[in-house]
């Protein structure tokens, strides 16, 4: 079974905060999610696999440590999920980024893709999926389905918020996926958003209605 980890320390649990507040504006909401994005990514680059190299210091020669294995992949979903590539890439200028465009129909909640762009092969790669709202998990679970049909074998999936309905869905679908959040929130209302969430995040961050 795929982990949930909640990602819970006291500065993203302030900045979500914020993000939430009705009178955030776009510029402070894209800012915040950057800082957040960056914060999560250091719990969710822990996993990343390591080896011991020489150096040599001004003073010695000592052992260092390099980060070695899988080449990142970032993969942002459009568009909310842009608001969380640059934090990550903040941390891994090097990483790639593949881009999957999904939108929610409004009125059956199911995702539509437009758009899948990846930075060739994804297999031995590891992949973070990026998207900040896990609602009913519909999109999560398509992108990492998409993923996976283009070779993907080790991915990490990572939202800023997720509602309990969506966590249930994704793990159903994906057992083999760590799922991070940066907070589980209460419920989805009736018509998919998250409660109590912050509206929606693409909206929010590209200052749309
Ligand atoms: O878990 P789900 O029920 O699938 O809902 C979550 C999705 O909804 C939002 O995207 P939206 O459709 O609003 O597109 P946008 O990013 O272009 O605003 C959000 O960014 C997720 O991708
Ligand atoms: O609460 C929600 C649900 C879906 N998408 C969002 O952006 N917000
Ligand atoms: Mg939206």
């Amino acid at each position: 079974m795929s982990k949930l980890i909640i990602t819970d320390h006291p500065l993203i649990q302030h900045k979500i905060t914020l993000m939430r507040k009705t009178d955030t504006s776009s510029m402070q909401f894209r800012q915040l999610a950057t800082e957040v994005a960056t914060l999560m990514g250091y719990e969710v680059t822990r996993t990343l696999q390591t080896r011991e190299i020489e150096v040599e210091t001004p003073m010695e020669k000592t052992t260092g440590v390099e980060i070695s294995g899988k080449k990142v992949v970032l993969v942002p979903i459009l568009r909310a999920g842009l608001g969380m590539v640059d934090g990550f890439s903040q941390l891994m200028p090097g990483a790639r980024v593949g881009h999957i465009g999904l939108y929610r129909d409004p009125e059956t909640l199911k995702p539509v893709e437009y758009y899948c762009k990846m930075p060739g092969e994804l297999k031995n790669r590891q992949v973070i999926l990026l998207d900040p709202m896990l609602a009913t998990g519909g999109s999560l679970t398509d992108a990492a389905t998409l993923l996976k049909e283009r070779g993907a074998d080790h991915i990490q999936a990572v939202c800023l918020i997720g509602a309990p309905e969506g966590v249930e869905a994704f793990q159903k679908a994906h057992p083999d996926i760590d799922l991070y959040l940066g907070h589980l929130d209460r419920q989805l209302n009736d018509h998919g958003y998250i409660l109590p969430g912050l509206g929606d995040a693409g909206d929010r961050l590209f200052g749309t209605k």
